[in-house]
Order: structure tokens, then sequence, then C-alpha cells
């Protein structure tokens, strides 16, 4: 199809030329470079969470569509584009599976650091939407012992949902899966402030991939210097590509905004841009995903013994995705000069290794067991007897 349509893309939506260039002239830029000048001339804009899409950038140009191919919406000035009659497409849900995984190697490496067992713990979750729901599904098919705090569900649906603040009096571990909002009713901008972060209990744990500024990033370097008592894993960060070094040091799994990073993810929420470009287009999509993303370089694992439950929770787990690795490279970053360290941050991301997902992959045994099962069942394996 050829039509006059000019497409500028950030360069690093995977799959941006197999979806999009049928459909006009693409144009691909670095996404924090993007100024009004680069999308002047641009029909459709399709970003990624780094540029912010408002007045500034888009009032001079003929841009109609704005596609993000993320989950979060947070860099997209939402009441202005509808005011300009701009129509606006997300990716909702598009990495959610990718954050349950990250989550739970996030789990995994503060049960082995703190030498606490995964099922006598209670975790809190806040926001639970796509993620923080799923991470529900998940966890409690495990097993395991979930509390949840969204007060926007909790005002329109039955359930059992609890006050944030009773939140971090009874649970050990919170993990924090909330949009960022600065206003309406719930606003979550340092939804963690230093009052709530000085009330967290020695012992307990902290898990933000949300986004960075949920949590008063300079409130909790200053908690854990006075009192290094807590056990965080941070994969969001305030002021990104600027990264609060003093904290990013102080925390037990530092990971730079990778947490809905693996290849299903991403390229999911490049289709889902693309389904909505077309339906804007009133064309028929011609493209899928199930045509492009390669196969899953791992198919299974085959088990030969008896575990324990968290033992072949964490071979799995760990087997298709380890956040240690992203640690490691981002605790690399942190060593280099500060005129340096943005820059790699965008770089560890902008070249980050294949990852997959844990749903899909099959568990050989010659013998299955109820924990076998159950594991399988949570994670969205499958069980195959040999
Ligand atoms: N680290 C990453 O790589 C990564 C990946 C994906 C998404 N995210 C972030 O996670 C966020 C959530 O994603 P999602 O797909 O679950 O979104 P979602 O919209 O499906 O769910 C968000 C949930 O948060 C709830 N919520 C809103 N305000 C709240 C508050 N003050 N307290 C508690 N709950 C509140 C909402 O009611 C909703 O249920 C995204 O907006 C994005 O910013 C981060
Ligand atoms: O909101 C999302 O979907 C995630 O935070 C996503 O991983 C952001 O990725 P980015 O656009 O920063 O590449």
């Amino acid at each position: 199809m050829s039509t006059s349509l000019t497409i500028v893309a950030d360069e690093n939506i995977p799959l941006a030329e197999a979806f999009f260039a049928e459909l006009g002239e693409l144009r691909c830029v670095p996404g924090r470079d993007m100024t009004a000048a680069t999308v002047a001339d641009a029909d459709v804009l399709l970003v990624r969470s780094v540029t912010s899409v408002n007045q500034a950038l888009l009032a001079g140009s003929r841009v109609k569509f704005v596609g993000t191919c993320t989950i979060g919406t947070d860099h997209l000035d939402l009441p202005w584009l509808a005011e300009a009659g701009i129509r606006v497409a997300s990716a909702p849900g598009c990495n959610a599976r990718a954050v349950v995984d990250y989550v739970l190697g996030a789990l995994l490496h503060l049960a082995e650091l703190s030498g606490d067992e995964l099922e006598d713990k209670v975790i809190g979750i806040v926001g639970a939407g796509r993620v923080g729901g799923t991470l529900h599904k998940v966890l409690k098919a495990l097993g395991w012992q979930v509390k949840i705090c969204d007060p926007p569900r909790a005002a329109q649906e039955d359930g059992e949902f609890y006050p944030l603040d009773t939140l971090i009096d009874d649970v050990d571990v919170l993990c924090l899966h909330t949009p960022l909002t600065r206003e309406g009713e719930h606003p979550t901008w340092h939804l963690l402030n230093a009052e709530r972060i000085n009330k967290l209990r020695a012992g307990q744990w902290l898990i933000n991939a949300g986004r960075g500024a949920v949590v008063d990033n300079a409130a909790l370097e200053a908690r854990l210097a006075a009192q290094d008592d807590l056990w965080v894993a941070l994969d969001v960060w305030e002021n990104e590509p600027q990264v609060n070094v003093a904290l990013a040091k102080r925390v037990h799994l530092a990971t730079p905004h990778i947490a809905g990073y693996s290849l299903d993810g991403r390229m999911r929420g490049t289709e889902m841009v693309y389904l909505a470009l077309c339906e804007h287009l009133g064309i028929e999509p011609r493209q899928s995903l199930a045509n492009v993303i390669p196969e899953h370089w791992l198919k299974g694992l085959r088990i030969t013994g008896k575990a324990e439950f968290e033992a072949l929770l964490s071979t799995v787990s760990r087997a298709v995705y380890d956040p240690r690795r992203d640690d490691a490279a981002f605790r690399r970053h942190l060593r280099l000069p500060d005129s340096e360290r943005a820059g790699a941050f965008d770089a560890l991301r902008k070249h980050y290794p294949v990852r997959r997902e844990i749903p899909g992959i099959k568990l050989f045994t010659r013998q299955s067991s109820a924990d076998l099962n159950q594991l399988a069942k949570a994670l969205g394996c499958s069980v195959e007897t040999l």
C-alpha cells in the first residue's frame, strides 16, 4: 500500500519497519531528541516513554495520530491531545507478563539475600490493574498470601481492598504497580513519601516496577543511609535517565527500567499500536506479530528429580529470566563519570539482550507431582510426562 502519510517513530520501537513501512514514509529517530522540528511534517507520531508529547512538541505539526508502544501514558499530555483532536493509542497490558517475571526474579533474589522464605511472606500489591492483577493471580496460584491496595478499583467493585497505610502496616513485601499521576482523586506522585518510607518496618521489602516518582527517591535514600534495614528492588527511578546514584548503590536489586522489556512485551506493544493505527486509517491490518516474532529459544526444561517448591520455582523462573544479570550491568553503569551515565542508562535499554517470557515453557518429567503441577499452572507452563 502506498499513501502520502509521514510516520515519525522512535528508533527503539521493535519491528517498526515490518509493521509501519507499508503505511507510509517511515522515519525512525531517537526518542529523547524529538523536537517540534523533527515532527513538523509528520501525520503520525509513534513514541515510547522517553518522549514528552504535548503542545510544545505538536502544536506546529499536522500530527493526527499519536501511538505509544507502552503501557504507561504519563509522558503524554492527554487533556491537550484530546482538546487538539489528536487520536491517541497506547498498548495496555502489552508487557504486563514481563513485569510479573521480573517481580518473581526480584522476590527470589531478596529471599536469598535476606534468608527469608517466600511462603512465609504476606505480599502487598499497590495498583492491581493489568500488571498488579496478573501478579496477584500468579502469586495466589503459587500459594502465597497477597493483599491489594487499589482505591480506584475499591470505589467501583466489591472485593478485599486495603488502604495503603494498612497495607504498609500489615505486609512483609510492598510491590508498587500504579501509573504515575499527579492529579485526580488518587494521585501517585510520591505516594511513598518520606512519612510512609519512614514507617516501613525493619526487614520489610519494597519493589518498585511502576514509575520512579511514585517513590520519593531522596527520602528513600535518606532512610537507607540512616537505617540500612529494608530490602529494596528498584527498576524505575525519579528523573530517568539520571539516577540517584547514592540510592542505587544502597538498594539490593537495581535495574534500568527494563522490568517490561521482554521481546514479546515490546513487540506486542508495536502490534497493538499498529492495529489502532489501521483502525484509525480505516484499513485492514495486513501484518501480524505471529508472523514475525522469533521462536522462543527455550522450549522446555527436563525436571529429573524431586525438589523443594521454591527451588523448582527458582529453576524455572531464572532459566527464562534472572534480573541479577540486569543488576550487574546497571551497577557497571553506576561507576561511569556523571557526564556519561545518562547516555549509558539509555544504551543499556537500547541494546537490551533478548529476553522471553515464562508462560508456554514445557516442564518435562518422568513423574509429575502436585508441586510441579501447581507451579506449572501458576506460571502458565505445561507439564509433559516422558
Ligand atoms: N517498569 C516497567 O518496565 C513497567 C512496565 C509496564 C508498566 N509499568 C508501569 O506500571 C503501571 C501500571 O501498569 P498496568 O498495566 O497495571 O496499568 P493499569 O492501568 O492496568 O492498572 C493500574 C492500576 O493502578 C490503580 N491505581 C491508580 N491509582 C492508584 C493509587 N493511588 N493507589 C493504588 N492503586 C492505584 C488503578 O486503579 C489500576 O487498577 C503503568 O502505568 C506503567 O507506568 C512499568
Ligand atoms: O509503560 C511501559 O510499557 C513500560 O514502562 C515500558 O517498558 C517503557 O519502555 P520505554 O518506552 O521506556 O522503552
